[in-house]
């Protein structure tokens, strides 16, 4: 991925610094960020949703340079790319922190620190339930997500009722759509997946029977980049080789991310937007579900 934002020299007082001197008198900061992103959603439908606002990110630095003292200006480049990263469509941004005003002792004229961090990739999870208290099970599950060492939720859709495709008669499911960013493998996440759904009491008896939890994993990295993981194996597929053609993953993921897009099978070189595909698919059995801690 070679697209970025690049924001040069944002400027301001802070008061950063090992010295009591820096501390109590401040002095200048500049910095730099250059943020790495896939621009291709924001060129093709020219919405600012698709991209990272540029004035966001520099109140964010401003706000940084300005805020608590810290010692060392590493310090202050870490926690402004900790901020950046924030932004769920940033892959990887690099900082650079100058401190032209810096007391080196001698004739200078900048000292900085660059430091590069990235994202892990993009994790797609798809949840249902249609057993026991559906929303409650749904709500602990994301929270039991927001808890997983190594997997950062980024975005939670809302909840969807749906009726049951395919399996025995069943009752009414409750479906939602969780993205986050995974440091784990995608094997390891699935693994903690049937841990959570264990821990909500999900058995495996009749395929696509009713269950009380299933957490599925749709996608994991952006199609067509390099993080992207295509895999065949019975154990773990992906892209998930039924999300394409199920309305009760499409609509609460198109809802969260309007511009996701999905490979249309582990050996298919077709990657299309969620949207799209929504347009194919009968959605009359997906409708709104509660909120979220709404019975
Ligand atoms: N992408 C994937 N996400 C979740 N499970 C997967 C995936 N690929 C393969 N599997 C395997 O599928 C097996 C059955 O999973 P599960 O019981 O959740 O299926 P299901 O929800 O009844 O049906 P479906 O897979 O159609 O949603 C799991 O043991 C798991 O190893
Ligand atoms: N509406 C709906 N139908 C389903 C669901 C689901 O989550 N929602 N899951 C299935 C197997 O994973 C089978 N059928």
């Amino acid at each position: 991925m070679s697209d970025a934002i690049v924001l040069q020299g944002v400027t301001a007082r802070g008061h950063h610094g090992v010295l009591e001197s820096e501390k109590r008198d401040g002095q200048t900061f500049v910095v730099d960020v250059h943020l790495t992103l896939d621009l291709a959603p924001a060129g093709r439908s020219d919405d600012l949703a698709a991209t990272v606002n540029y004035a966001e990110v520099a109140s964010l630095v401003v706000a940084r340079i300005a805020g608590p003292s810290f010692d060392l200006i590493e310090r202050l480049a870490e926690v402004i790319a900790d901020d950046v990263l924030a932004f769920d469509r940033v892959d990887e941004v690099e900082v650079v922190v100058h401190k032209p005003e810096a007391p080196v002792g001698h004739p200078f004229s900048d000292v900085q620190v660059r430091i590069r961090r990235s994202q892990g990739p993009r994790a797609v999870i798809a949840l249902g339930s249609n057993l026991g208290d559906r929303g409650q099970t749904l709500s602990l599950a994301v929270d039991a997500l927001r808890e997983l060492p190594g997997f950062t939720v980024t975005s939670v859709s809302p909840l969807v009722e749906t009726e049951p495709v395919g399996g025995p008669d069943q009752p009414p499911y409750l479906n939602a759509v969780v993205i986050g960013r995974a440091r784990l493998g995608p094997r390891e996440l699935l693994e903690a997946l049937h841990r959570i759904e264990a821990a909500h009491g999900r058995t495996r008896e009749v395929r696509w029977g009713a269950r009380t939890l299933d957490l599925d994993l749709i996608q994991f990295g952006s199609p067509g980049s390099v993080d992207e993981v295509v895999s065949t194996d019975e154990s773990l597929t992906l892209p998930h080789p039924r999300a394409g053609e199920r309305a009760f993953v499409l609509v609460p993921w198109a809802a969260v991310d309007p511009h996701a897009r999905l490979r249309l099978g582990p050996g298919d070189e077709r990657i299309r937007p969620v949207r799209e595909l929504l347009g194919g698919l009968d959605q009359s059995g997906v409708g709104p579900g509660p909120e979220w801690g709404q019975p």
